[in-house]
């Protein structure tokens, strides 16, 4: 459905995306686009949505190239980043507007936004001002606006920055049934566990470079690999250090004011051992900080790991 050979996209100087290279399978799916700010998510959405047209290479979407090409803009949905809607509209007529502007009238154009509404469960609330909703049911509304053509593809850029949990659940339960009605989703983000939430398949990227494609596990596994540094403050932080010390992950410690800093390995398996003891009353735990959980410590050693 999707396919790279080398394509690539700059700026003017900027490069923001290096030469990439991948295919996506058609038929219903997530995959994931993860990566931390300016890794190049938005640069290879353009390119795939026909915003923009490649600087070197090739990009084809179901057999052709995407760029101001009605034929392949037809079968294709686009949820861009962002929160931005004209002042002063209610959402239905917004999105009957958009209809029209996209070539849709009389039953087609009804039918079509009462679908979108009714997919998006906004069928009950579109008839209240932009400024009267929350940021979900925004994101929601542009979701319906995107599908009012009902897309083969659908590709979102971050579409949960700035959702409460509820509201993010309440999005990626709405993207679940779209892709196993068939739908195949591209939805990029820059928070792992999101992404792992909603997807079987993940493409990484950081500094405008496909740094691996593989599942979910795969994915976790390359970035387990990172050490990860937690800052435990207990009543008696040497006791904590006794503990961690002992520890099969722990790769790094010093002692601070109140807490001990912990760099540890595969903290899927030590938090929960951690937890274990302070829940039997062994570690006399106070918070538990994580320091740099942030994708971008992360994705930083792993361009380390690929150089
Ligand atoms: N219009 C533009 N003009 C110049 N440079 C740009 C432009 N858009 C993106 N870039 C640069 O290209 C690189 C990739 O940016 P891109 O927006 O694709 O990343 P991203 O992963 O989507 O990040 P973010 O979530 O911050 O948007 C960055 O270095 C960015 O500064």
């Amino acid at each position: 459905m999707i396919s790279l050979q080398r394509a690539s996209l700059r700026y003017g100087d900027i490069l923001g995306l290096s030469p990439t290279t991948f295919e996506l399978p058609s038929g219903g799916g997530i995959t994931g686009l993860l990566g931390p700010n300016g890794a190049g998510k938005s640069s290879l959405i353009q390119l795939i949505s026909g915003l923009l047209p490649p600087s070197g290479g090739e990009v084809r979407v179901f057999g052709e190239a995407p760029f101001r090409n009605p034929a392949v803009l037809a079968r294709l949905g686009l949820v861009p980043e962002g929160d931005r809607f004209p002042s002063g509209f209610r959402g239905d007529r917004w999105l009957r507007m958009m209809g029209r502007l996209s070539g849709l009238e009389g039953a087609a154009l009804d039918g079509a936004v009462a679908r979108g509404l009714a997919l998006t469960g906004m069928a009950e609330r579109a008839r209240l001002p932009f400024t009267a909703m929350s940021k979900g049911m925004r994101q929601r509304l542009r979701l319906a606006q995107a599908l009012l053509h009902e897309p083969e593809l659908l590709i979102l850029d971050e579409p949960f920055n700035g959702l409460d949990p509820e509201a993010r659940l309440h999005l990626m339960d709405i993207l679940r049934g779209l892709a196993a009605g068939g739908t195949r989703i591209l939805v990029s983000s820059h928070i792992l566990g999101e992404v792992a939430q909603l997807t079987d398949r993940i493409l990484l990227l950081f500094r405008g470079r496909l740094l691996a494609e593989g599942s979910v596990p795969e994915i976790r596994e390359l970035l387990d690999r990172h050490p990860v540094e937690l800052r435990v403050s207990a009543a008696a932080a040497r006791e904590i250090a006794r503990w961690a010390v002992e520890q099969d992950e722990l790769v790094a410690l010093r002692m601070e004011e109140g807490a001990a800093v912990l760099a540890i390995r595969n903290p899927r398996t030590f938090l929960p051992r951690l937890q274990d003891a302070v829940a039997d009353g062994i570690l006399p735990l106070l918070s538990l900080d994580p320091l740099d959980l942030n994708l971008d410590a992360v994705f930083q050693y792993l361009t380390k790991d690929h150089a």
